[in-house]
């Protein structure tokens, strides 16, 4: 299905991403892990296009990604969406805007300049955020929400574009422990129901062996690991973050409470406020 061939990227005479050959044959949940500056964020972006690749090349299901330009490229970013740490939403935007803005690739330059979206568009954005349980929220501002609640908002942006795989970069590194298992549970729960390929960054170790299906361990731009979450051994751990005998896991943990749920009618009167907004 996905397939990563000999992929570098240098920055200057930096070796970001260093060789790296991976092959993926069906959806699947995947977590990448390694210390700061492995080249995590390096090999996500050259996956979704934003990052060149200096050599090597990306196929997809017979197409090779690296070779895109134009509007193929734009398709691809689509099918490929991203979402990142920091969010990326319009912060005083309403929370359904920023969700349709995930049909941009889609629209007319005057539509969008106009916020004309289809009323499809907007139910289905409305149906998106009800399904990640943030439908009560749909006509505040961005800003006015919870970091967890804003990457649910980012997850729905990207949902919004039907993508067959979804990069998350460090999704839950800005959130504290229940929100971060509340972005990870919803992330799971689209690759179970839907069948899309999740591909995360993760800093701690016990989220990525929680989560993922298969863990790839980075060091210094290269794959030092690649198995399931059971291989995950310490004494793998130790050689994907370097680390001496005084290696503990501890430091790359996170502790997790209890998520929120919102109230069934709150849902609904917030659904209507932001049909009329939109
Ligand atoms: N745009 C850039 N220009 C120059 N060097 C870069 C650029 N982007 C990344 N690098 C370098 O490439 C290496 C890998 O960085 P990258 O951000 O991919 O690592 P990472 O594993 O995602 O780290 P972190 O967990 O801190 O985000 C680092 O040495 C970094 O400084």
């Amino acid at each position: 299905m996905l397939q990563i061939e000999k992929l570098t990227r240098r920055f200057g005479g930096n070796v970001a991403v260093d060789d790296v050959t991976l092959t993926f044959e069906r959806p699947a949940m995947i977590g990448i892990i390694g210390r700061s500056g492995a080249g995590k964020s390096t090999l996500l972006r050259m996956l979704n296009r934003l990052t060149d690749a200096s050599s090597g090349r990306i196929m997809f299901k017979g197409t090779e990604v690296t070779g895109l330009t134009g509007k193929a490229r734009l398709r691809w970013q689509a099918d490929c969406a991203m979402i990142f740490q920091q969010f990326n939403l319009v912060p005083r935007l309403d929370v359904v805007s920023n969700v349709l803005h995930g049909t941009l690739n889609r629209q007319s330059t005057l539509a969008t300049m106009f916020n004309l979206y289809p009323q499809a568009d907007i139910h289905r954005a409305i149906d998106i955020l009800d399904r990640l349980g943030i439908a009560q929220h749909a006509s505040k501002r961005a800003e006015a929400l919870s970091g967890g609640q804003q990457q649910r908002v980012a997850i729905a942006r990207a949902l919004m574009q039907e993508p067959q795989i979804i990069l998350a970069d460090e999704p839950i590194a800005s959130l504290d422990p229940m929100n971060a298992q509340i972005v990870m549970d919803t992330l799971r729960a689209i690759h179970d129901e839907d069948g899309r390929t999740i591909m995360c960054n993760l800093h701690t170790l016990d989220t990525a062996r929680r989560y993922c299906d298969r863990v790839i361990g980075m060091r210094d731009g290269r794959v030092v690991f690649d198995g399931s979450p059971d291989e995950l051994s310490t004494d793998a751990a130790r050689e994907i973050y370097g680390a001496g005998a005084d290696f503990s896991e501890s430091a790359t943990s996170t502790a997790i409470d209890q998520p929120e749920t919102p109230s069934p009618s709150a849902a609904r009167r917030a659904l209507r406020e932001a049909e009329a907004l939109v």
